[in-house]
Protein backbone atom coordinates (compact mmCIF):
# COMPACT_ATOMS: atom_id res chain seq x y z
CA UNK A 1 0.00 0.00 0.00
CA UNK A 2 1.09 3.26 -0.93
CA UNK A 3 0.98 4.78 2.74
CA UNK A 4 3.17 1.91 3.89
CA UNK A 5 7.02 2.80 4.17
CA UNK A 6 7.52 -1.04 4.88
CA UNK A 7 6.08 -4.01 5.12
CA UNK A 8 7.36 -7.04 6.88
CA UNK A 9 5.42 -11.02 5.59
CA UNK A 10 6.52 -13.58 7.40
CA UNK A 11 9.66 -13.00 8.46
CA UNK A 12 11.99 -16.20 9.90
CA UNK A 13 15.15 -15.34 11.38
CA UNK A 14 17.27 -18.16 13.11
CA UNK A 15 20.29 -18.52 15.04
CA UNK A 16 22.59 -21.52 14.18
CA UNK A 17 23.69 -22.26 18.21
CA UNK A 18 25.43 -25.32 19.31
CA UNK A 19 24.11 -28.77 17.68
CA UNK A 20 20.70 -26.17 17.74
CA UNK A 21 18.57 -23.79 15.43
CA UNK A 22 17.28 -21.33 17.75
CA UNK A 23 14.19 -19.53 15.55
CA UNK A 24 14.32 -15.76 16.94
CA UNK A 25 12.09 -14.83 15.01
CA UNK A 26 8.99 -16.88 13.18
CA UNK A 27 6.34 -15.58 10.56
CA UNK A 28 6.49 -12.04 11.79
CA UNK A 29 4.17 -9.71 10.02
CA UNK A 30 3.50 -6.03 10.27
CA UNK A 31 3.55 -2.76 8.82
CA UNK A 32 5.23 0.66 9.37
CA UNK A 33 2.97 4.00 7.81
CA UNK A 34 4.96 7.16 6.37
CA UNK A 35 5.26 9.37 9.00
CA UNK A 36 4.54 6.91 11.56
CA UNK A 37 6.44 6.14 15.18
CA UNK A 38 5.85 2.28 15.61
CA UNK A 39 6.05 0.49 18.65
CA UNK A 40 7.81 -2.53 18.59
CA UNK A 41 7.26 -3.99 22.12
CA UNK A 42 7.50 -7.43 24.12
CA UNK A 43 9.94 -8.94 26.64
CA UNK A 44 13.47 -9.20 26.51
CA UNK A 45 14.50 -12.30 24.33
CA UNK A 46 11.19 -12.29 22.20
CA UNK A 47 13.00 -11.41 19.21
CA UNK A 48 13.22 -7.74 19.08
CA UNK A 49 16.69 -6.67 18.31
CA UNK A 50 16.42 -9.53 15.75
CA UNK A 51 13.65 -8.14 13.67
CA UNK A 52 15.28 -4.43 13.91
CA UNK A 53 18.79 -6.23 12.82
CA UNK A 54 17.31 -7.94 10.20
CA UNK A 55 15.44 -5.07 8.69
CA UNK A 56 18.99 -4.05 8.37
CA UNK A 57 20.42 -6.90 7.26
CA UNK A 58 23.21 -6.12 10.02
CA UNK A 59 22.97 -9.02 12.03
CA UNK A 60 25.30 -11.27 14.40
CA UNK A 61 27.52 -13.96 12.42
CA UNK A 62 25.00 -16.74 13.31
CA UNK A 63 21.78 -15.17 12.35
CA UNK A 64 20.92 -16.25 9.35
CA UNK A 65 17.61 -14.89 7.42
CA UNK A 66 15.25 -17.89 6.62
CA UNK A 67 12.33 -16.67 4.84
CA UNK A 68 9.73 -13.65 4.20
CA UNK A 69 9.84 -10.32 2.71
CA UNK A 70 10.86 -6.84 3.87
CA UNK A 71 9.35 -4.63 1.58
CA UNK A 72 11.02 -1.04 2.37
CA UNK A 73 9.34 1.78 -0.33
CA UNK A 74 8.70 -1.10 -2.73
CA UNK A 75 11.86 -2.83 -3.07
CA UNK A 76 12.25 -6.44 -1.11
CA UNK A 77 15.37 -5.68 0.76
CA UNK A 78 15.62 -9.12 1.29
CA UNK A 79 16.69 -9.55 -3.03
CA UNK A 80 19.05 -6.83 -2.92
CA UNK A 81 22.91 -7.92 -2.85
CA UNK A 82 25.72 -6.16 -0.44
CA UNK A 83 26.15 -3.26 -2.51
CA UNK A 84 22.89 -2.61 -2.99
CA UNK A 85 21.71 -3.03 0.57
CA UNK A 86 24.89 -0.72 1.70
CA UNK A 87 23.94 2.04 -0.54
CA UNK A 88 20.69 1.92 1.68
CA UNK A 89 22.13 2.10 4.93
CA UNK A 90 22.16 5.56 6.62
CA UNK A 91 20.86 7.57 3.78
CA UNK A 92 17.17 5.35 3.65
CA UNK A 93 17.22 3.72 6.81
CA UNK A 94 19.42 4.28 9.69
CA UNK A 95 19.81 2.39 13.15
CA UNK A 96 20.52 3.19 16.47
CA UNK A 97 21.67 0.34 18.38
CA UNK A 98 21.07 -0.43 21.83
CA UNK A 99 23.50 1.66 23.94
CA UNK A 100 24.18 5.12 22.65
CA UNK A 101 27.80 3.94 23.97
CA UNK A 102 27.67 1.40 21.24
CA UNK A 103 27.28 3.93 18.01
CA UNK A 104 29.63 5.64 19.39
CA UNK A 105 33.58 5.36 18.79
CA UNK A 106 34.90 6.60 22.51
CA UNK A 107 38.48 7.87 21.19
CA UNK A 108 37.38 10.24 18.56
CA UNK A 109 35.45 13.44 18.86
CA UNK A 110 31.64 13.68 17.58
CA UNK A 111 32.67 15.82 14.82
CA UNK A 112 34.56 13.10 13.41
CA UNK A 113 32.24 10.38 13.66
CA UNK A 114 29.55 12.57 11.86
CA UNK A 115 32.14 13.12 9.16
CA UNK A 116 32.60 9.30 8.99
CA UNK A 117 28.73 9.33 7.88
CA UNK A 118 28.60 13.26 6.05
CA UNK A 119 31.74 13.24 4.21
CA UNK A 120 32.67 9.42 3.14
CA UNK A 121 28.72 7.92 2.89
CA UNK A 122 26.88 11.67 2.28
CA UNK A 123 29.67 12.42 -0.52
CA UNK A 124 29.74 15.93 1.32
CA UNK A 125 32.50 18.62 1.51
CA UNK A 126 34.33 19.24 5.09
CA UNK A 127 32.38 23.06 5.06
CA UNK A 128 29.11 20.92 4.05
CA UNK A 129 29.91 18.41 6.27
CA UNK A 130 30.71 21.37 9.19
CA UNK A 131 27.26 22.95 8.77
CA UNK A 132 25.15 20.00 8.71
CA UNK A 133 26.64 18.76 11.71
CA UNK A 134 25.83 22.20 13.59
CA UNK A 135 22.91 21.90 12.08
CA UNK A 136 21.70 18.22 13.43
CA UNK A 137 23.20 19.33 16.89
CA UNK A 138 21.00 22.37 16.97
CA UNK A 139 17.82 19.54 16.06
CA UNK A 140 18.69 17.67 19.06
CA UNK A 141 19.09 20.39 21.43
CA UNK A 142 22.67 20.34 22.08
CA UNK A 143 25.35 23.08 21.81
CA UNK A 144 26.95 23.43 18.44
CA UNK A 145 30.65 23.81 19.81
CA UNK A 146 30.09 20.53 22.10
CA UNK A 147 30.79 19.21 18.63
CA UNK A 148 34.68 18.73 19.49
CA UNK A 149 33.82 16.78 23.04
CA UNK A 150 34.22 12.97 22.95
CA UNK A 151 31.34 10.90 23.90
CA UNK A 152 32.32 10.47 27.64
CA UNK A 153 31.80 14.00 28.01
CA UNK A 154 28.21 13.84 27.46
CA UNK A 155 25.46 12.50 30.01
CA UNK A 156 23.77 9.39 29.01
CA UNK A 157 21.29 11.08 27.77
CA UNK A 158 22.86 13.69 25.90
CA UNK A 159 24.99 10.69 24.10
CA UNK A 160 21.08 9.66 23.02
CA UNK A 161 20.96 12.61 21.65
CA UNK A 162 24.08 12.62 19.85
CA UNK A 163 22.76 8.87 18.75
CA UNK A 164 19.91 10.94 17.09
CA UNK A 165 21.65 13.32 15.24
CA UNK A 166 24.15 10.88 13.75
CA UNK A 167 21.17 8.62 12.99
CA UNK A 168 19.47 11.92 10.68
CA UNK A 169 22.88 12.96 9.27
CA UNK A 170 21.53 11.76 5.27
CA UNK A 171 18.16 12.30 6.32
CA UNK A 172 16.78 8.38 6.46
CA UNK A 173 12.83 7.67 5.77
CA UNK A 174 13.20 5.46 8.25
CA UNK A 175 14.94 5.27 11.71
CA UNK A 176 15.47 2.04 14.05
CA UNK A 177 16.02 3.26 17.37
CA UNK A 178 16.71 -0.03 19.78
CA UNK A 179 16.08 0.80 23.22
CA UNK A 180 17.05 4.26 23.18
CA UNK A 181 15.80 5.11 26.67
CA UNK A 182 16.02 2.23 28.44
CA UNK A 183 19.24 2.87 30.60
CA UNK A 184 17.94 6.57 31.45
CA UNK A 185 15.90 8.22 34.00
CA UNK A 186 12.46 8.80 33.85
CA UNK A 187 12.66 12.53 33.00
CA UNK A 188 15.34 12.19 30.68
CA UNK A 189 13.53 9.55 28.90
CA UNK A 190 10.56 11.84 28.64
CA UNK A 191 12.82 14.50 27.05
CA UNK A 192 14.40 11.81 24.79
CA UNK A 193 11.12 10.45 23.63
CA UNK A 194 9.78 13.87 23.27
CA UNK A 195 12.66 15.14 21.05
CA UNK A 196 12.34 12.13 18.68
CA UNK A 197 8.95 12.50 18.37
CA UNK A 198 8.98 16.19 17.61
CA UNK A 199 11.67 15.12 15.21
CA UNK A 200 10.08 12.60 13.44
CA UNK A 201 6.84 14.86 12.85
CA UNK A 202 8.88 17.81 11.45
CA UNK A 203 10.94 16.15 9.60
CA UNK A 204 8.13 13.41 8.57
CA UNK A 205 9.84 10.33 9.01
CA UNK A 206 9.46 7.01 10.40
CA UNK A 207 10.53 5.25 13.39
CA UNK A 208 10.64 2.10 14.42
CA UNK A 209 10.78 2.09 18.64
CA UNK A 210 12.24 -1.16 19.85
CA UNK A 211 11.24 -1.29 23.66
CA UNK A 212 10.38 -3.99 26.27
CA UNK A 213 8.42 -1.39 28.04
CA UNK A 214 4.99 -0.93 27.18
CA UNK A 215 4.39 2.62 29.00
CA UNK A 216 7.57 3.90 26.68
CA UNK A 217 5.04 3.07 23.63
CA UNK A 218 2.19 4.55 25.28
CA UNK A 219 3.87 7.47 25.75
CA UNK A 220 4.97 8.39 22.62
CA UNK A 221 3.83 6.22 19.55
CA UNK A 222 1.47 5.86 16.91
CA UNK A 223 0.70 2.25 16.25
CA UNK A 224 1.99 -0.86 18.39
CA UNK A 225 3.72 -4.26 17.22
CA UNK A 226 3.34 -6.84 20.45
CA UNK A 227 5.91 -9.76 20.01
CA UNK A 228 5.79 -12.82 22.12
CA UNK A 229 8.47 -15.46 21.68
CA UNK A 230 9.57 -14.92 18.37
CA UNK A 231 5.97 -14.17 16.79
CA UNK A 232 3.96 -10.77 16.43
CA UNK A 233 0.71 -11.86 18.69
CA UNK A 234 -0.95 -8.03 18.59
CA UNK A 235 -0.64 -5.07 16.34
CA UNK A 236 -2.90 -2.04 15.90
CA UNK A 237 -2.91 1.88 17.16
CA UNK A 238 -1.93 2.49 20.13
CA UNK A 239 -4.94 3.55 21.58
CA UNK A 240 -6.74 1.42 20.38
CA UNK A 241 -4.50 -2.08 21.60
CA UNK A 242 -4.04 -0.36 24.76
CA UNK A 243 -7.56 0.41 25.48
CA UNK A 244 -8.98 -2.74 23.93
CA UNK A 245 -6.57 -4.96 24.01
CA UNK A 246 -7.45 -8.57 22.28
CA UNK A 247 -4.38 -10.77 23.35
CA UNK A 248 -3.91 -11.56 26.68
CA UNK A 249 -0.16 -11.45 26.93
CA UNK A 250 -0.35 -7.53 25.66
CA UNK A 251 -3.19 -7.66 28.58
CA UNK A 252 -0.50 -8.90 31.01
CA UNK A 253 2.48 -6.62 29.81
CA UNK A 254 0.16 -3.61 30.41
CA UNK A 255 -0.63 -4.84 33.76
CA UNK A 256 3.20 -5.26 34.29
CA UNK A 257 4.98 -1.61 33.68
CA UNK A 258 4.25 2.04 35.66
CA UNK A 259 2.57 4.82 33.41
CA UNK A 260 5.79 7.01 32.47
CA UNK A 261 3.41 10.19 33.11
CA UNK A 262 1.90 9.04 36.82
CA UNK A 263 3.55 7.36 39.99
CA UNK A 264 3.50 3.55 39.80
CA UNK A 265 0.49 2.13 40.89
CA UNK A 266 0.06 -1.32 41.97
CA UNK A 267 1.96 -3.55 39.03
CA UNK A 268 0.77 -7.28 38.32
CA UNK A 269 3.97 -9.41 37.04
CA UNK A 270 3.72 -11.47 34.17
CA UNK A 271 4.54 -15.46 36.13
CA UNK A 272 7.03 -17.98 34.35
CA UNK A 273 9.20 -16.94 31.68
CA UNK A 274 9.32 -17.25 27.49
CA UNK A 275 9.71 -20.28 26.05
CA UNK A 276 12.78 -21.61 25.06
CA UNK A 277 12.78 -20.60 21.35
CA UNK A 278 15.27 -23.99 20.50
CA UNK A 279 11.83 -25.57 21.57
CA UNK A 280 8.95 -23.81 21.25
CA UNK A 281 5.97 -24.89 22.69
CA UNK A 282 3.17 -25.95 20.12
CA UNK A 283 -0.04 -23.75 19.20
CA UNK A 284 -0.52 -20.72 20.72
CA UNK A 285 3.04 -19.77 22.53
CA UNK A 286 1.69 -17.76 25.40
CA UNK A 287 -0.51 -21.05 26.14
CA UNK A 288 2.14 -21.79 29.64
CA UNK A 289 1.37 -18.11 30.50
CA UNK A 290 -1.97 -17.38 30.04
CA UNK A 291 -5.03 -17.13 32.39
CA UNK A 292 -7.35 -18.03 29.84
CA UNK A 293 -5.83 -20.94 28.09
CA UNK A 294 -8.16 -23.71 26.83
CA UNK A 295 -7.27 -27.15 25.27
CA UNK A 296 -7.47 -25.97 21.74
CA UNK A 297 -4.84 -23.22 22.74
CA UNK A 298 -1.98 -25.52 23.31
CA UNK A 299 -2.40 -27.61 19.83
CA UNK A 300 -3.83 -24.75 17.44
CA UNK A 301 -1.17 -23.06 15.72
CA UNK A 302 -2.73 -19.46 15.95
CA UNK A 303 -2.64 -17.00 13.28
CA UNK A 304 -2.46 -13.18 13.30
CA UNK A 305 -5.76 -12.17 12.29
CA UNK A 306 -7.38 -8.69 11.45
CA UNK A 307 -10.34 -8.06 14.07
CA UNK A 308 -11.39 -4.93 12.69
CA UNK A 309 -9.52 -1.46 11.93
CA UNK A 310 -6.32 -2.17 10.91
CA UNK A 311 -6.02 -4.01 14.55
CA UNK A 312 -5.16 -7.77 14.35
CA UNK A 313 -4.56 -10.19 17.27
CA UNK A 314 -3.02 -13.74 17.68
CA UNK A 315 -5.30 -14.94 20.01
CA UNK A 316 -8.11 -17.80 19.70
CA UNK A 317 -10.41 -16.46 22.20
CA UNK A 318 -10.27 -12.51 20.13
CA UNK A 319 -13.79 -12.83 19.72
CA UNK A 320 -14.20 -12.43 23.61
CA UNK A 321 -11.46 -10.19 24.45
CA UNK A 322 -14.35 -7.45 26.48
CA UNK A 323 -15.06 -10.20 29.22
CA UNK A 324 -11.13 -11.35 28.87
CA UNK A 325 -10.15 -7.94 29.61
CA UNK A 326 -12.13 -7.37 32.52
CA UNK A 327 -11.01 -10.51 34.29
CA UNK A 328 -7.26 -9.51 33.08
CA UNK A 329 -7.58 -6.15 35.10
CA UNK A 330 -8.04 -8.16 38.41
CA UNK A 331 -4.24 -8.89 39.73
CA UNK A 332 -5.98 -12.81 41.28
CA UNK A 333 -6.42 -13.39 37.28
CA UNK A 334 -2.08 -13.44 37.11
CA UNK A 335 -1.54 -14.37 40.72
CA UNK A 336 -3.50 -17.43 39.98
CA UNK A 337 -1.13 -18.89 37.42
CA UNK A 338 2.12 -18.79 40.25
N1 LIG B 1 23.92 -13.86 18.58
C1 LIG B 1 23.00 -14.74 18.99
N2 LIG B 1 23.25 -16.07 18.95
C2 LIG B 1 22.32 -16.95 19.35
N3 LIG B 1 21.09 -16.63 19.81
C3 LIG B 1 20.79 -15.34 19.89
C4 LIG B 1 21.72 -14.31 19.48
N4 LIG B 1 21.13 -13.11 19.68
C5 LIG B 1 19.90 -13.38 20.18
N5 LIG B 1 19.69 -14.71 20.29
C6 LIG B 1 18.48 -15.38 20.77
O1 LIG B 1 17.40 -14.98 19.94
C7 LIG B 1 16.24 -14.74 20.72
C8 LIG B 1 15.75 -13.33 20.48
O2 LIG B 1 16.71 -12.41 20.98
P1 LIG B 1 16.60 -10.82 20.76
O3 LIG B 1 17.84 -10.20 21.29
O4 LIG B 1 16.20 -10.53 19.37
O5 LIG B 1 15.37 -10.48 21.71
P2 LIG B 1 14.94 -9.07 22.30
O6 LIG B 1 13.47 -9.15 22.42
O7 LIG B 1 15.51 -7.97 21.48
O8 LIG B 1 15.58 -9.09 23.72
P3 LIG B 1 16.54 -8.02 24.44
O9 LIG B 1 15.66 -6.85 24.70
O10 LIG B 1 16.99 -8.73 25.65
O11 LIG B 1 17.64 -7.76 23.44
C9 LIG B 1 16.61 -15.05 22.16
O12 LIG B 1 16.24 -16.37 22.44
C10 LIG B 1 18.12 -14.91 22.16
O13 LIG B 1 18.70 -15.74 23.15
Amino acid sequence: MDNELLRVNGLKISYAVANAKVRAVDDATFAIPRGSIVGLVGESGCGKTTVARGLTRVMAKAARIDGGEILFDGTDLLALNETEMNRLRWRDIAFIPQSAMNSLDPVYRIEQQLNEVLIQRGGMSKAEARRRSEELFEMVGIEPRRLRDFPHQFSGGMRQRVAIALALALNPKLVIADEPVTALDVIVQRQILDTLKSLQEKLGISVILVTHDISVVAYVCDRIVVMYAGRVVESGDTETVLTKPCHPYTMGLYNAFPDLQSSAGLLTPIEGHPPDLRDPPTGCRFAPRCPFVKDQCRSTDVALVDVGGGHASACLRHAEANALRKEAERSETWAAMA
